[in-house]
């Protein structure tokens, strides 16, 4: 249960193929540093794209979760909508993201929606499941740990909602359609403790995302 090597059969993303394909798209940013893979794409949505997918947000939202908040209940106060792949926006943005980042979709977990009001925030944590954690099976028995994030802002909020990456010192400002993906891994496939990041509170307006975490096997 606690043995966690990395199978390089699987999505092959810690031999640094996703990462190469990211670099080789024209307007992908690499983050400067070598503490972890971290990419940033503007305009990957269109204006479009992302008023639908706000308006699905907007329309069945409930609490969001977190899978060991330490206690805190103030960890993660955001509310998540998850975003059905059978809906034709959704579908497209999914192809988009399996396009951009070369990852077969069958790795990834169904998309979601984040909304932020003022206030809300997602505190400092990785998205990765703490091997040995307490929710290490429960999350992780079937697919795996995670292994990329991508995160797309649909909306800039009037103040605050960036998302902080401490140990990098890199703070990425929301802007409509920006992509960002990271490797939660390290070259080596463990996971990599340096991915920690903050979704900031916001101070001003309100705050949407999609997410879409893939899985080191098939999810399901
Ligand atoms: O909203 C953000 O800026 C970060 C969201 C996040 O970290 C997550 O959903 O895992
Ligand atoms: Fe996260």
């Amino acid at each position: 249960m606690r043995n966690i090597a990395p199978d390089p059969r699987l999505v092959g993303d810690h031999d640094g193929t996703v990462a190469a394909r990211l670099t080789a798209v024209p307007g992908v940013q690499r983050v400067p540093t070598p503490r972890a893979s971290l990419f940033l794409l503007r305009d990957f949505l269109d204006a479009e794209t992302c008023a639908a997918l706000i308006a699905l947000i907007e329309a069945d939202r409930r609490p969001s979760t977190v899978s060991d908040a330490n206690g805190d209940s103030a960890y993660r106060t955001s509310e998540t909508c998850d975003l059905a792949a059978a809906h034709p926006v959704v579908h497209r943005v999914e192809q988009a993201i399996a396009e951009l980042t070369g990852i077969d979709p069958a790795y990834g977990e169904p998309l979601q929606g984040q909304r932020y009001a003022i206030g809300q925030e997602f505190k400092a944590h990785t998205d990765y499941f703490e091997p040995g954690g307490i929710d290490f099976h429960r999350y992780c028995a079937v697919a795996g740990n995670r292994t990329w994030t991508v995160m797309v802002y649909l909306n800039a909020p009037e103040a605050g909602g960036a998302t902080r990456f401490k140990a990098l010192d890199k703070t990425i400002q929301p802007e409509p359609g920006k992509l960002v993906a990271w490797n939660n891994r390290r070259d080596d496939g463990t996971p990599n403790p340096a991915t920690i990041h903050h979704g900031m509170k916001v101070r001003a307006g309100v705050k949407y995302v999609i997410t879409k975490w893939f899985r080191e096997r098939p999810w399901g």
